[in-house]
């Protein structure tokens, strides 16, 4: 079974062809990633584990399911992963948040790191790994190799938009790690953006150039 899976769900789709269109003001663009995001964590949080435990309602006792309280943490890359963060906190108001830095060079679309903050037991947590846009996959990949090298081992890797290219070098690259998107595109042009893609997510999110 392949480890890269489009979540078809009809609200995910109809805001990400909205997120998309180009005269999506800085504010509604937000609003969008928060909401994808959200619905993202729905689909991704589907596994985690349940205990019994028993409760007694009005009418009698009950076993009923809770979440095994297995620790999380949401880890956006900087910047464009800010923007899932809240979402995915409005269904998991619990968990931790890290922060990789992390940008593109404009001329060799290489990745480079500039800040790395994580939950101390980062090793025990699922880690859910946030960034709207997985182009190339660098950035993905060295984001993964970071977690790796902190001895992280359950990470799942939740974006909105993915290229074709992107998807096939994080397979390569961490063959271990589940990859959620909610669309997967054409292909990449030749600066290295997603077509038809929705831009620079972060320059988008943050109003910047
Ligand atoms: O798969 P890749 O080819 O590595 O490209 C994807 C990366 O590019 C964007 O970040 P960017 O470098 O624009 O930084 P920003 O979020 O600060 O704008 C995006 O948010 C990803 O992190
Ligand atoms: O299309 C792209 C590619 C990388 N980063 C973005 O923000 N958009
Ligand atoms: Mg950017």
């Amino acid at each position: 079974m392949s480890n890269f899976q489009v979540v078809e769900h009809p609200l995910i789709q109809h805001k990400l062809s909205i997120l998309r269109r180009k005269e999506v003001s800085t504010k509604e663009f937000r609003e969008l990633v928060d909401e994808i995001g959200m619905l993202m964590a729905y689909e991704v949080s589907r596994d985690l584990p349940l205990e019994d435990i028993e409760i007694e309602t009005p009418v009698a006792k009950a076993t009923v399911k809770q979440l095994q309280g297995k620790k999380l943490a949401i880890v956006p890359i900087l910047r464009a992963g800010i923007g899932m963060v809240d979402g995915i906190l409005k269904l998991i108001p619990a968990a931790r948040v890290g922060h990789i830095g992390m940008y593109r060079d404009e001329e060799t679309l290489k990745p480079v790191e500039y800040l790395v903050k994580l939950p101390t037991d980062i090793a025990d947590r699922q880690i859910f790994l946030v960034d709207p846009m997985l182009a190339t996959g660098g950035s993905a990949i060295l984001a993964i190799d970071s977690l790796k090298k902190r001895n992280a081992n359950n990470i799942k890797f939740v974006c909105l938009v993915a290229a074709p290219e992107g998807v096939k070098a994080l397979q390569e690259a961490h063959p271990d790690i589940d990859i959620y998107a909610a669309a997967l595109d054409d292909h990449l042009n030749e600066h290295g953006y997603i077509v038809p893609g929705l831009g620079d997510a972060g320059d988008r999110l943050f109003g910047t150039k």
